[in-house]
């Protein structure tokens, strides 16, 4: 099989910081992988050598069988990435937004098919034509999703994407994440939140000082299990 998202040994020093040491990690279409582990953990190190942001020490990490380092650019195109604050042009509406970047990503869409995908992923109608520096996070969420999903996304990068969404966004945010692993689309997801990673993710990844010291499916723990083993790891 082909994993969406492949880790080999990756290793990423900064100057004077092994922020990332000898992962392997591999996510299959469909899976929701959920990144937990303290500040300073190598969660977004992680995300940034999958996104190309960064270049691995060394190691290999590979989006929809492609070598990162060596296809910068080809990788872009099977990739979204939702950071915490997703990042748009806020003087232009969440319409104006999705056609810009779904046709950088080299779709066109007509207005019609751009107001569906904005309101599939949970967009308010009457928002749509509003600038998005007037939007709350979780709508900017909302768009980046929708983009996401126009540019027909096989890989979901998220970093943070829950973090000071209220719980009724947080639980529109999960249900939009589990419509789009059912379509085949893979997750990798660093939170802080073992709740939401419980609920939304297939499997957790506990993080500790650049290694991943467990992975779980979550099937297999109820939440409390899941505090209690990241907590075990944190002392
Ligand atoms: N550009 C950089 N230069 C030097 N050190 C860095 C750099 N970026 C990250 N680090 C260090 O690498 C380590 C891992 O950082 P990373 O941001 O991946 O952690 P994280 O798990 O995402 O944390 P958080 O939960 O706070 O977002 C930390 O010790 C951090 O200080």
């Amino acid at each position: 099989m082909t994993y969406l998202l492949e880790a080999r040994e990756l290793r990423k020093q900064y100057a004077d910081k092994l922020a990332l040491r000898g992962l392997n990690l591999q996510i299959a279409p469909g899976e929701i992988f959920c990144l937990l582990g303290q500040n300073g953990a190598g969660k977004s190190t992680t995300i940034n050598l999958f996104l190309g942001f960064i270049q691995p020490t060394s190691g290999t990490a590979f989006v929809n069988g492609l070598d990162v380092a060596a296809n910068p650019l080809e990788i872009k195109k099977h990739l979204a990435y939702i950071p915490e604050n997703v990042l748009l042009y806020p003087h232009l509406s969440g319409l104006e937004n999705l056609a810009l970047f779904s046709s950088l990503a080299g779709f066109k869409y007509s207005e019609s098919e751009l107001l569906n995908y904005l309101t599939d992923a949970g967009l308010p109608a009457e928002a749509v034509r509003r600038r998005v520096g007037t939007y709350s996070k979780g709508m900017r969420q909302k768009v980046g999703i929708a983009i996401a999903v126009a540019k027909h996304a096989k890989v979901l990068l998220l970093d943070e994407p829950t973090s000071g969404l209220d719980p009724k966004a947080s639980n529109e945010f999960s249900e939009l994440l589990h419509r789009l692993s059912g379509q085949g689309t893979a997750v990798l997801m660093a939170t802080h939140d073992i709740f939401r990673a419980k609920e939304v993710g297939t499997r957790v990844g506990i993080m500790r000082e650049g290694e991943l010291v467990d992975v779980r499916p979550t099937a297999a723990l109820n939440a409390q299990e899941l505090e209690q083993l990241y907590l075990n790891y944190m002392h």
